[in-house]
């Protein structure tokens, strides 16, 4: 058996499945990286794994070991599991020290000094540690937050959108280093986001969840180039119906622009983007609106132009 396992587990709500039949396993120390919209199961599915919700069916294991549910055990969760959502729970008249020490309460003192200090270092609060949580930034409070969880030394980490209080550059920056900080620790982590870039910056190991369903696992590369729904392609880009078709899909990147042969286009939109324009083109015949990229920045709004691709290209979705 795998070090962890969630085998068959299906929930309902009474306004429906939130779960079903869903199954993975990780190894000790793999990240996986659950992306899914709103409303796909992802926080059941993580609170499930941490042994806080009651399943309908199914079992989840850690290192050999059953985890109970609320139903068949008195006190929930398990402090070798920790799960973080965006509400931190920081004690807000405590310090970032204190916070960080709070779980490790009945721990010998020598040992939850010294577990204090290691994570107020590996997660560079030490200049921040007298503060109060109203004293510190999202991202800081962010990191105390995480530091209190990894106190008791979890085995499995569950992080639950845990950071859609801070802008792009701090999410980026904030999961690059916390990467490393679960290398060194060899934390094994389940990282759930609606996010795929978020979600790759952790790791390339992926699965989508879509309606309480894993729709695809695999690397990036898999993923964006053999997509199996709307969804999976669109994480990637925009995507754009052939006319006169209900399953065939081009990306931007994959539309030709030319001055002549192809289908006839206007462009309506056109925005600077780092590396090509991206056009909205209206295609004359089927009135259809595309996205298009246009890396020689060659055209403007307004302008006329002719669109065509390569069949290959075509994804049947
Ligand atoms: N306590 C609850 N009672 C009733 N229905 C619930 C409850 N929790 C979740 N649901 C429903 O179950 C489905 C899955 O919800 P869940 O919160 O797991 O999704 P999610 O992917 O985490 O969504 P989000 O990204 O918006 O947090 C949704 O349809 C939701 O409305």
């Amino acid at each position: 058996m795998s070090y962890f396992s969630v085998q068959n587990v299906s929930k309902s709500y009474d306004q429906g499945l939130a779960l079903s039949n869903f199954s993975l396993s990780l190894e000790k120390g793999e990240f996986l990286s659950i992306v899914g919209a709103s409303g796909s199961g992802k926080s059941t599915l993580l609170r499930i794994m941490a042994g806080l919700e009651i399943q309908d069916e199914g079992e989840v294991h850690l290192d050999g070991e059953l985890i109970l549910n609320p139903k068949h055990k008195l006190v929930s969760g398990y402090d070798e599991i920790k799960l973080i959502h965006q509400d931190f729970h920081l004690f807000p008249n405590s310090t970032v020290e204190e916070n960080i020490a709070r779980p490790l309460l009945h721990y010998e003192k020598d040992y939850s000094k010294a577990r204090v200090e290691t994570l107020l270092d590996l997660l560079g609060l030490q200049e921040f540690k007298s503060r109060y949580p109203r004293q510190l930034s999202g991202g800081q409070q962010q990191k105390v937050a995480i530091a209190k969880a990894l106190s008791v030394e979890p085995d499995l980490l569950l992080l639950d959108e845990p950071f859609s209080s801070l802008d792009t550059i701090q999410t980026h920056q904030l999961i690059s280093e916390l990467k490393s900080l679960f290398l060194e620790l060899g934390t094994t982590v389940v990282f759930v986001t609606h996010d795929l870039d978020d979600a790759l910056r952790l790791t390339d190991n992926l699965l989508i969840l879509q309606k309480g369903k894993t729709v695809q696992t695999g690397s990036s590369k898999d993923l964006c180039e053999s997509p199996k729904t709307q969804y999976v392609a669109r994480l990637f880009s925009p995507i754009n119906r052939l006319p006169n078709s209900k399953s065939s899909y081009l990306r931007p990147a994959n539309v030709k622009l030319r001055t002549k042969n192809g289908l006839l286009a206007h462009v309506v939109d056109s925005r600077f983007l780092v590396h090509f324009n991206s056009l909205q083109v209206k295609l004359k015949e089927s009135g259809i609106t595309w996205e298009v990229d246009d890396p020689q920045r060659k055209y403007a709004v307004g302008d006329r132009v002719y669109v065509s691709w390569e069949e290959e290209k075509i994804m049947r979705l």
